[in-house]
């Protein structure tokens, strides 16, 4: 069984307005508010696809009880670990006249013994092969917890999905992880590394390997994604799309590409397919119907990177 965590989850408040005036009464057009999170986004694009998974993380106030219900309503398995005092926090996309604004709040604090209960219910999961974690951390967690729960899966052979842009994740690199997915801008940030053009790629996934990733999915957003599994590197270029809001369309990407990799099926169709769900995504509000992802398939193109 697949689980995901998402250690910082949220409420997004997806809003769509012509105007955004400074010192103005704003009348918006639309708003649509969605139970998220970046994990919890995997496991909603996982069911779509097909594939069941159970969440994981920490909840508080009315917006985390908000979020737990509507995630039970439509029949998912949440185990929260429950923080006292805190509100889950809710963050603010906006959509005016072509340009996103992101409002990502920091989140409420997790004190050390609920940052145990998630510990020990990890340990506790018989069930659990794979355990994917997306997103930032809350207030009062510390990078080091990263540790702690990575040892956990390493002693319990449970496989470690990361998509994380902590400068952590370079140190984490030791725990063997089975996939990681940074994007361009993260490769930047925490390794020091640019993307320019195929021989920096080259570089960036050996170095990657070297480091102890299994495998790694490298996005670009409108530019394709990279794929590398040590022996062989894929490139797979992006559709073309009128980008509405960009929120959820990584971690849809990351869902669409492990319903098909962790079967066992097909790479270039996972790739295609990751890439194709992360565009649909991105003209959408939060995640979307994704009705335009067999279209989208059918145009792209995979190409080995030698
Ligand atoms: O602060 P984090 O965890 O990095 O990002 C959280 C978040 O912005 O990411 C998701 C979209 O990817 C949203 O659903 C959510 O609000």
């Amino acid at each position: 069984m697949i689980y995901t965590l998402t250690t910082n989850p949220a409420i997004d408040m997806n809003i769509n307005t012509k105007t955004l005036k400074p010192s103005h009464v704003n009348r918006t057009d639309e708003v649509v508010y969605t139970p998220n999170g970046k994990g919890i986004n995997v496991s909603f694009v996982l069911r779509h696809y097909g594939i069941e998974s159970k969440i994981l993380g920490f909840f508080g106030g009315f917006s985390g009880h908000y979020i737990v219900d509507e995630i039970r309503k439509r029949d998912y398995v949440i185990e929260p670990v429950w923080i006292d005092d805190e509100i889950t926090r809710i963050n603010i996309f906006i959509n005016s006249n072509g340009e996103e604004y992101k409002l990502v709040n920091k989140g409420g604090n997790v004190n050390s013994e609920k940052q145990q209960e998630l510990l020990d219910m990890i340990k506790s999961k018989d069930d659990c092969t794979h355990l994917s974690i997306s997103g930032s951390l809350p207030a009062g967690i510390d990078e080091s917890y990263y540790h702690e729960i990575l040892k956990i899966c390493k002693e319990k052979g449970i496989e470690i999905i990361l998509d994380i842009s902590s400068k952590e994740l370079k140190e984490l690199l030791k725990y063997e992880p089975l996939l990681i997915k940074p994007n361009d801008d993260e490769i930047k940030e925490v390794f020091g590394m640019e993307i320019t053009d195929e021989n920096s790629v080259k570089e960036v996934m050996k170095h990657l390997h070297g480091l102890g990733a299994k495998n790694v999915l490298m996005t670009m957003g409108a530019k394709g994604l990279y794929f590398s599994n040590k022996e062989k590197i894929w490139f797979c270029d992006a559709p073309k799309i009128t980008l509405l809001s960009s929120a959820c369309s990584g971690d849809s990407c990351l869902a669409a590409f492990l319903s098909e990799w962790l079967m066992g099926k097909d790479i270039e169709y996972a790739l295609k397919k990751a890439s194709a769900t992360g565009a649909n995504v991105a003209e959408s509000m939060a995640i979307g119907d994704l009705k335009k992802v067999d279209k989208y398939i059918e145009s792209l193109n995979i190409k080995e990177v030698k």
